[in-house]
């Protein structure tokens, strides 16, 4: 595992939910970064539900955080679901980094399958974030557990899952740096 080998940069996350803020920050913990969290829209609807749609909120996300915190990096994380072919949901989650230069880097993360009873509501046009609440008995299971975590009974919790995703997208930008 390689690190940043430069000076202080500034990174911007697209986002105050803080399963995703803490996944960057507690990922990144070690690399010569400071962080900024500002909430953007994510430009695609509450509830994406592909993979394009929510590859380009994550997409959408990083570009607001950049100009609006006008920082080196920004980072934009989004989850949503996506249809498998026989018409069962999937859920599915992305990311996006983006430098000053117009430089984007991306990473989708753990697809895992929605249980039936969840994505009937979905389908309904409600929001998984609502039906995890109502399911949970509690407010804000996405600042927390998360769907995954309700999926596998917490075995891999949602900023884990993000974390994931991050350490793709920070590999990937550092190939680059060692390239140039
Ligand atoms: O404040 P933001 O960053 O928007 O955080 P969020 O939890 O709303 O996250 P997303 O917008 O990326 O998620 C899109 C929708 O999917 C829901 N969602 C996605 N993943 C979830 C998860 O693991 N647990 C609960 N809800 C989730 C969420 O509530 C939204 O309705
Ligand atoms: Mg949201």
């Amino acid at each position: 595992m390689s690190s940043l080998n430069t000076t202080q940069l500034t990174v911007a996350i697209g986002t105050k939910n803080p399963a995703k803020v803490h996944a960057v920050k507690e990922t990144l913990l070690s690399e010569p970064l400071s962080f900024v969290s500002v909430e953007v829209p994510s430009g695609v609807s509450c509830q994406p539900f592909s993979e394009d749609e929510t590859r380009l909120g994550a997409l959408n996300r990083a570009k607001a955080a950049l100009v609006e915190a006008e920082t080196d990096l920004a980072i934009g994380l989004e989850g949503g679901v996506s249809e498998t072919e026989t018409g069962s949901l999937m859920l599915c989650n992305w990311g996006v980094m983006v430098d000053k230069k117009g430089k984007a880097w991306e990473a989708s993360g753990l697809k895992i399958p929605v249980p039936t009873d969840v994505s009937d509501g979905l389908l309904k046009g409600q929001e998984l974030g609502t039906i995890m609440n109502e399911r949970a008995n509690e407010e804000g299971t996405n600042t927390r557990e998360g769907a995954v975590g309700a999926f596998t009974l917490n075995w891999i919790s949602r900023k884990e899952m993000f974390s994931h995703i991050v350490k793709a997208l920070y590999g990937q930008y550092l190939v680059e740096q060692q390239n140039k």
